[in-house]
């Protein structure tokens, strides 16, 4: 049996699509349901549904066999598990944005995120030192009460920072969900999994 930690929010539809594509028979209630373990006997499958950024936790562990995850999540912490495909799904990236013409301070900029490795090895990267506000959601609100003079975070549709008067100014990288597997799992389990992979390579959109 696998089991696979589905993320909650707004990959879960997606995520559970793509199953349902690559021809997994998954109860009716799963969408709509409160419960956060679900087996499915006839598919010899057991899902548990966790946060999406604990995914990875629960995988890390080997409580979960696999489990889908974004590529934001995985590039902000390095974890041991391995990332089997890319699911292709939830596309967004992660971009550093701000006010228009707000200038960067010479001395001390911050920058708030949900992000703060990704931000901090970004600005690294470009030599600059930056004081990093960790936050737990409503980035974009920061900048406009004065927090922070830069975020990073993800942008999508662009909506967000369009109605809070920022922009953006960076790219930092391309974000979709990730297929990822315990390393353990993926030795004992190998055969179940290639053709979990097979299945789902089949139906990854384009
Ligand atoms: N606006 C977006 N559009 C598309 N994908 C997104 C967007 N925001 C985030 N994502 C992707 O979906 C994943 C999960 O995001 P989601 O907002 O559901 O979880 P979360 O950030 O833990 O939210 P919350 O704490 O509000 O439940 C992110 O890790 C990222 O890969
Ligand atoms: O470009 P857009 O399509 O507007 O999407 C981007 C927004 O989506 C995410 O927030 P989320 O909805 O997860 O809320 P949060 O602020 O609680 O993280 C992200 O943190 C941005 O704020």
């Amino acid at each position: 049996m696998l089991t696979i930690a589905m993320p909650k929010g707004r990959i879960f539809a997606e995520a559970l699509e793509l199953l349902q594509k690559a021809g997994y028979t998954l109860p009716a209630e799963f969408a709509e349901s409160r419960k956060l373990m679900m087996e499915v006997p006839e598919e010899n499958m057991r899902f548990i549904l966790a946060k999406p950024m604990d995914v990875v936790t629960y995988v890390e562990h080997g409580v979960a066999d696999l489990g889908i995850a974004g590529k934001d999540v995985m590039m902000e912490e390095e974890r041991d598990v391995y990332e089997l495909l890319d699911l292709k799904i939830s596309k967004c990236h992660l971009a550093v944005a701000g006010l228009p013409n707000g200038r960067m301070p010479q001395i001390a900029p911050r920058v708030a995120t949900k992000y703060p490795n990704i931000a901090s090895s970004y600005f690294r990267e470009q030599g600059e030192q930056v004081e990093i506000i960790r936050l737990n959601g409503s980035i974009e609100l920061a900048p406009l009460i004065g927090l922070a003079d830069r975020i990073v975070d993800i942008v999508s549709t662009g909506r967000t920072l369009k109605e809070n008067g920022l922009v953006e100014l960076e790219k930092i990288a391309d974000v979709t969900s990730r297929l990822i597997v315990n390393p353990v799992s993926y030795r004992i389990k190998d055969e179940e999994v290639d053709v979990l992979v097979c299945r789902l390579s089949e139906v990854i959109p384009q």
